[in-house]
């Protein structure tokens, strides 16, 4: 089970997420309370191991914008967030991208349909900790890199692998102890509860 850690803010947020085994870890770029700057992305970037995918988080901001910080601060790939055309996706070709989007009846799944890498299907309000409702996979699901985001936490995570049944999990709030403040005991029991029976 592929992992990602995102709303990362300070070294001991992504020593923890690193030395727990997440596959990924996120910054966020977009305006929010887990909002970190150019400088300080490229300090903890630094610390990253190679072998840990490093993701900046993007909503709604022009592509031009997009490239420029992502390329300043160095991260390996970009997470767009919105109502993004495969128009900007297509701007940003080039990266490795990760489309970030609510699952409705519209929503084409294919992963790579933009161009993106991987697909995250996350609830309406990216980063807000609510769940959504995952038996609307039944009618509609992706195959591939494809991650489950919205609500998850260390409880809940289990339950939500085996009803979706995704390659991989992304968590921000459910491992806070206030919003944008992470909890370092819940991120490795997280990770440790993502990973359960796959080790
Ligand atoms: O985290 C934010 O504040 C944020 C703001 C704007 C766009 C995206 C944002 N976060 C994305 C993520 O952290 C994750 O990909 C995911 O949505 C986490 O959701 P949750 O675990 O429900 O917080």
């Amino acid at each position: 089970m592929y992992v990602k850690v995102c709303g990362l803010r300070t070294e001991a947020d992504v020593a923890t997420a690193v030395e727990a085994g997440a596959d990924a870890v996120g910054f966020v770029f977009a305006a929010s309370p887990r909002q970190i700057d150019i400088p300080t992305a490229q300090k903890l970037i630094a610390d990253v191991p190679p072998h840990v995918l490093t993701v900046g988080v993007f909503l709604e901001q022009p592509a031009g914008e997009v490239r420029q910080i992502a390329t300043e601060a160095g991260v390996g790939m970009i997470q767009l967030h919105g109502d993004y055309p495969r128009e900007t996706f297509a701007e940003l070709a080039g990266s490795r991208l990760m489309r970030a989007t609510t699952l409705t009846p519209e929503t084409d799944v294919t992963v790579g349909a933009y161009g993106e890498e991987m697909l995250l299907l996350d609830s309406p309000k990216a980063g807000s900790g609510e769940q959504w409702d995952l038996t609307r996979l039944t009618t509609s699901r992706p195959d591939g890199p494809w991650l489950l985001a919205g609500g998850l936490t260390p409880g809940n995570v289990r339950a939500a692998i085996e009803a979706a049944r995704p390659w991989g999990v992304d968590v921000s709030s459910g491992v806070e102890s206030s919003r944008g403040v992470k909890d370092h005991g819940l991120i490795r029991t997280f990770v440790a509860e993502a990973k359960r029976d796959q080790r």
